[in-house]
């Protein structure tokens, strides 16, 4: 019979029911040698409980298993990284969370860029989070969240509105590319002053290590009576990560295409309408925006002019992109956000004129004392809700 190695994403496999976890999780390089019918027999056995508090998580448990079994099937032997490395994804995943920094850079070298270190960082941070809160539990808590306020539709009406791109302004303290750029930093002060002055939506970073934000802003901020939906600004790699920002008040989450292989982009996208969230996917050069424009069901796709590899900022990337796939992009009905780098109504015009309905920016309004006047400033004009 042939023999084929059984792979797992990090995300399916930190859900895997017991034996393909199990089974998966066996080899510490994260794949190993296993007949295929053999993973599929374990994939049938696995019996569905019912019961209404479990079935979302057990529904997808056993997706995540049949999902197993057809990574087998479509990738044919290649570890995780070879998967990833395939879609042209050059971010890699050390999948070893409990193993010592030291000894994953003994393996795998020292991480290639900001970005490599951010992922494994977290994937080590998802794997505290887990054994803190435990996957049914976290669930269980963004299942009692609040509504969910609609983030997509916001974006569409503010557009309108005003005739400029509607505004997620950005509640951002730090970034790894410009240090600190908010000494004095009340993410509640700066919400509502976004809020007052016409952003549309808020993104809210909730990133310790990297950008000094966290989950207690974003809850904080949800709490405050804000009304614009929020977007959680996080590095997501593994669903619990959705599953907590939606019990922490999240509407909405980013999804980065340069680090999620396009099954994970699928099944997260699967979480996110579940949970009545909107994803926003982010893409930064073509390879992505290709593979992301193939993926059903994407409705906010946003265009990052910097690079979180190399960290060079470049506006021309939105109009480039959107010359070549704005055809596409609106046939589909996608709606795009040109995202980092915007300072002045002439970026703000750039960016429209290329074909964006709505703008992600932080620096620019958060470092100004007052970062709701500065919106006006941004515009041109002030923006009207
Ligand atoms: O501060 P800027 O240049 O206005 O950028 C905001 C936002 O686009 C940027 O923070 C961002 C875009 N994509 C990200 C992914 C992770 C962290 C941060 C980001």
């Amino acid at each position: 019979m042939e023999s084929l190695r059984l792979v797992a994403s990090p995300s399916l496999r930190a859900s895997l029911p017991r034996p393909a976890a199990a089974f998966a999780a066996r080899s510490p390089s994260r794949s190993r040698v296993v007949t295929l019918a053999g993973a599929r027999a374990r994939a049938r056995a696995q019996p569905l409980r019912s019961g209404p508090k479990d079935s979302i998580l057990e529904e997808l448990a056993q997706d995540d298993m049949l999902n197993a079994v057809e990574l087998v099937q479509w990738e044919n032997g290649k570890s995780i990284n070879d998967i990833a490395a395939s879609q042209g994804i050059r971010i890699r995943r050390h999948c070893r969370p409990s193993v010592s920094l030291k000894e994953i850079e003994e393996e795998l070298g020292a991480p290639r860029n900001i970005l490599e270190k951010i992922i494994w960082d977290k994937e080590v941070e998802v794997a505290e989070g887990h054994a803190k809160k435990p996957l049914k539990e976290v669930i269980e808590a963004a299942e009692q969240a609040p509504p969910t306020r609609d983030f997509l539709g916001a974006l569409a009406a503010a557009y309108k509105r005003n005739g400029v791109p509607a505004l997620i302004a950005e509640v951002k303290k730090a970034s790894p590319s410009r240090g600190v750029i908010r000494q004095n930093f009340d993410p509640v002060e700066i919400a509502q002053a976004y809020e007052k002055n016409g952003a549309a939506c808020l993104s809210i970073l909730t990133d310790e290590k990297h950008f000094q934000g966290s989950f207690e802003n974003l809850e904080k901020v949800r709490d405050s009576g804000v009304k614009c939906p929020l977007l959680c600004k996080e590095f997501v790699i593994d669903k619990w990560q959705i599953y907590y920002a939606r019990s922490k008040g999240a509407d909405a989450i980013l999804l980065i295409a340069a680090v999620l292989p396009d099954l994970d982009i699928k099944y997260f996208l699967r979480i996110c309408k579940e949970l009545g969230m909107t994803a926003l996917i982010e893409v930064h050069d073509e390879m992505e925006m290709e593979r992301v424009l193939n993926i059903n069901g994407v409705q906010l796709i946003g265009i990052n002019n910097r690079s979180l590899e190399t960290f060079v900022v470049d506006t021309s990337n939105t109009k480039m992109l959107l010359e070549k796939h704005g055809d596409a992009i609106r046939e589909k009905g996608i709606l795009v956000v040109g995202e980092s780098g915007l300072f002045t109504p002439d970026d703000v015009a750039y960016v429209q004129n290329a074909g964006v309905s709505a703008v992600l920016v932080g620096e620019s309004l958060v470092k100004q004392d007052d970062p709701g006047r500065a919106i006006a400033g941004l515009f041109g004009k002030e923006l009207l809700h």
